[in-house]
């Protein structure tokens, strides 16, 4: 029986700018994503009963809410093969951190799926079944750096020089409903200005959840003394810019015990889709 491991990326909002809010609840956004080298690797076995199974680092979430199933019951309607699935999960991305790893988790699930079980869709259908598990999930589908706008699921491909980061986990989660819903949220950043530059960009959650979770502040002003420094997403993650690996694994050796952190490098391909593509290389072989 078939079987691929793959690892679910982390991304970064490197910024995050609210233009509005839409008559659903959702809101207008405009943000840039980059895909790290670093996230949650995830094993998928074809097994002989029709029926997804999920094993490993499950942490309580039960089983019909996992994103993973989500997104493979999701591809059930399309599939050609016989078999079901297992997924053996080792989770690294922290839960409500803002690096998105449960949707990361889910575009990965899809695009694994859609080769074991022959469901040869395209990558604009996979985006579209993305969409109704997350507003994140598209950009991981798609697996490239992209400036989003819309929700988050309307992507341009964006090019950026390769960074490292120290991203470090406050040990607070931050629900991004809260976040989205609270009335002191910032929500009317105007739209950017064509040739905009990244001195002009913010983070339009970033004041609100360091009021919020005070270890969200303190974690910042600790990055700010190293290296320049950011929330991502609807947080608590934040993360530090470095030009070299060694320079953040510096900054990560002197991390207070209390907090957890990895140092990572970006990539303007998602690890998910090389590592795919070359396991395709290797069956047709
Ligand atoms: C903040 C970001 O992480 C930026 O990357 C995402 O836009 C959030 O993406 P996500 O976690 O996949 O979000 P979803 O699971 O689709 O939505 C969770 C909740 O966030 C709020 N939400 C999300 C995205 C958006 N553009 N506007 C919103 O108001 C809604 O209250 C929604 O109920
Ligand atoms: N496989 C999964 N991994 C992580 N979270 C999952 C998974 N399946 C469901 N969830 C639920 O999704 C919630 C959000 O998880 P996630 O790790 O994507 O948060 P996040 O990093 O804040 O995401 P984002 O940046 O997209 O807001 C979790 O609190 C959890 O209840």
């Amino acid at each position: 029986m078939k079987t691929l491991t793959l690892t679910a990326p982390a991304k970064l909002n490197l910024f995050l700018h609210i233009n509005g809010r839409r008559a659903d609840g959702y809101h207008e956004l405009e943000t840039l994503f980059t895909m790290l080298e670093y996230g949650d690797e995830l094993t998928f076995s074809l097994i002989k009963q029709d029926i997804v199974e999920i094993g490993g680092d499950v942490a309580g979430i039960p089983l019909q809410e996992n994103l993973i199933y989500r997104a493979a019951e999701a591809l059930r309607p399309h599939k050609k093969s016989p078999f079901g699935a297992h997924v053996q999960l080792v989770k690294k991305l922290p839960m409500g951190g803002g690096v998105g790893g449960g949707s990361s988790d889910a575009a990965t699930t899809l695009l694994a799926l859609n080769t074991l079980w022959q469901c040869d869709l395209s990558l604009d259908q996979l985006a579209d079944i993305g969409l109704s598990l997350g507003a994140d999930v598209p950009v991981f589908v798609r697996g490239k750096t992209a400036l989003a706008q819309g929700v988050g699921e309307k992507l341009s491909p964006y090019t950026l020089a390769k960074k490292h980061y120290l991203v470090v986990f406050p040990n607070v989660h931050v629900g991004t409903v809260e976040v989205f819903t609270h009335p002191e949220l910032p929500r009317n950043t105007p739209k950017l200005p064509e040739g905009w530059t990244i001195d002009q960009t913010h983070n339009d959650c970033q004041a609100l959840v360091k009021k919020l979770y005070p270890e969200v502040e303190k974690t910042l002003s600790w990055l700010l003394k190293y290296a320049p420094s950011r929330m991502t997403g609807t947080g608590g993650c934040c993360f530090a810019e470095f030009d070299s690996a060694q320079a953040a694994q510096r900054v990560l050796e002197q991390l207070p015990s209390h907090w957890t952190g990895f140092v990572t490098q970006s990539a303007s391909e998602s690890i998910a889709h090389r590592q795919l593509a070359a396991w395709r290389k290797d069956e047709v072989k």
